[in-house]
């Protein structure tokens, strides 16, 4: 009989902890009446515009999704990848780790991610977009934490479905130490 991992098992008790002791701050139905917001707002802005969506992955993965399923105009999609937490819960220097692939030039571009905090990773995602010639640049973030320690001040996304306090959160594409983007909602640990 194999040898049963301790580690293993102490990670899942953990993370089943983690889930089960969180502070819910936003349900699943409010993060898809925001959605349905933001998909309206879009939809009367970039309707005509054959806009091609970039995904930050990996936590814009399930914004993108719900997002991209209330759309009904035509639209190109691609993704990125720029990380500055890596599995931790401190940001720090952003890392590309994939380009994107459809090119920006005289496009409509919309960046789609699932948190804008304190901005660093959206700023250098804009910046690398008018360097690669996009004809405009839109910014869709499901939410956006409520603080004043921005990169840039007053940024923020053109498309935001909510707000969230100063608390590091999880959950709808949001990690904890790598786990839980698959948490219908947004959550906080508790104590952090
Ligand atoms: O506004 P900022 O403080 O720059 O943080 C926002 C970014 O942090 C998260 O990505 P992360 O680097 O954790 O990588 P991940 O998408 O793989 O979780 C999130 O998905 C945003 O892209
Ligand atoms: N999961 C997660 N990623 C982030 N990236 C920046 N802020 C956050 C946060 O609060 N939670």
């Amino acid at each position: 009989m194999p040898k049963l991992d301790p580690d293993f098992h102490q990670s899942l008790a953990t993370m089943r902890d983690v889930m089960e002791s969180a502070d819910c701050l936003i349900t699943q139905e409010e993060v898809e009446a925001a959605l349905d917001h933001m998909a309206e707002q879009i939809t009367s802005d970039l309707g005509d515009k054959l806009p091609v969506f970039y995904c930050v992955m990996n936590g814009g993965l399930i914004t993108t999704g719900h997002l991209l399923t209330r759309l009904g105009f035509p639209l190109e999609v691609d993704y990125l990848h720029a990380t500055r937490y890596r599995g931790g819960i401190r940001g720090g220097d952003l890392f590309w780790r994939v380009s994107p692939e459809v090119p920006m030039a005289d496009r409509h571009v919309v960046i789609v991610d699932d948190i804008l905090d304190e901005g660093t990773t959206l700023a250098a995602i804009l910046d690398y977009c008018h360097k690669a010639g996009a004809k405009s640049i839109s910014t869709a973030v499901l939410v956006d934490k409520r603080h004043d320690r921005k990169a840039v001040p007053d940024l923020r996304a053109d498309y935001c479905g909510l707000e969230v306090v100063d608390r590091y959160v999880f959950g709808f594409g949001m990690d904890y130490k790598g786990y839980w983007r698959n948490a219908p909602g947004i959550f906080a640990p508790k104590g952090l």
